[in-house]
């Protein structure tokens, strides 16, 4: 059934999340690395206009990015990279690592660039609350489905507890993808991909933002997608 929010843009299902996706690949011929850094770079962008480094409380702008283990997290590395170039202090947590070239290239990337990889997660969110001024979310995206697995239902459990704001990309983590979850994060921003999901409908942050400035017209009319116009050259745009 189609659904839409308050800026009459659609809100997708898993499935059409995933058909969007494939058609990028398949028919229109992208490749994920060029779809990936311009979501990541839509994602450091929105939170360059929530979140200046001015804005931040701490003596440095820093951010700490959990990383899942399939392309959000992917998103999350490029995300990283691009707030290093922005000015802030980023340092990711990926506890999963796939083996595969796009990701372990994304990964030397950001440690040539000296973003600091921990090896372990923090075991309070006070700890996290003192060390870093905002969370971005890179852990789950449109694919996730089922009950959390191990080991990010347990850093899922220290997030909800953390007083510092949280900000998703694509999805907040932890949430059905059409169903939300009210007992999961609650995030302060969320920056959906391509177009809202679902769940988006249940967020109550401060900001939606709208990124990832990719889909070509025939296949937002396709899937009548109807998003709303992007300021001039932005990549991305603060739903109402
Ligand atoms: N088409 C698009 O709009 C684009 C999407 N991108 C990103 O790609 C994401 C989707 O990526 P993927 O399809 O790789 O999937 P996800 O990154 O959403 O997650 C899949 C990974 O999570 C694991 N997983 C799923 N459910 C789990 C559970 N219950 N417990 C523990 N692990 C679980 C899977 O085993 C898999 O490793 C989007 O949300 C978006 O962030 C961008 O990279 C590029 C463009
Ligand atoms: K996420």
């Amino acid at each position: 059934m189609a659904s839409s929010g308050r800026s009459g843009v659609k809100h997708l299902s898993q499935e059409e999340a995933q058909a969007i996706d494939q058609e990028l690949f398949t028919e229109y011929k992208f490749s994920v690395d060029q779809l990936m850094e311009l979501a990541g770079l839509s994602c450091a962008t929105a939170i360059a206009k929530a979140y200046p480094p001015s804005s931040f409380t701490k003596s440095e702008p820093t951010v700490l990015i959990i990383c899942g283990p399939g392309n959000n997290g992917g998103d999350g590395l490029v995300c990283a990279r691009h707030l290093k170039m922005f000015g802030y202090e980023p340092t990711i947590y990926y506890p999963k690592r796939p083996s595969k070239a796009l990701f372990e290239g994304l990964t030397t990337q950001c440690q040539k660039m000296d973003i600091p990889f921990l090896s372990e997660f923090p075991s309070e969110a006070m700890l996290i609350d003192e060390l870093y001024g905002l969370v971005v979310d890179a852990i789950f995206g449109f694919s996730f489905k089922g009950a959390v697995r191990e080991p990010f239902g347990s850093i899922l459990r220290t997030l909800e507890q953390v007083t510092i704001p949280i900000a998703s990309i694509d999805i907040p983590s932890g949430w059905d993808v059409e169903k939300g979850n009210p007992d999961s994060l609650q995030p302060d921003m969320l920056i959906s991909l391509t177009a809202p999901k679902k769940a988006a409908q249940h967020f109550t942050g401060r900001y939606h933002f709208l990124g990832g400035r990719f889909v070509p017209m025939a296949l937002q009319k396709k899937y009548s997608l109807n998003l709303p116009p992007y300021p001039e050259t932005d990549c991305v745009l603060l739903l109402p």
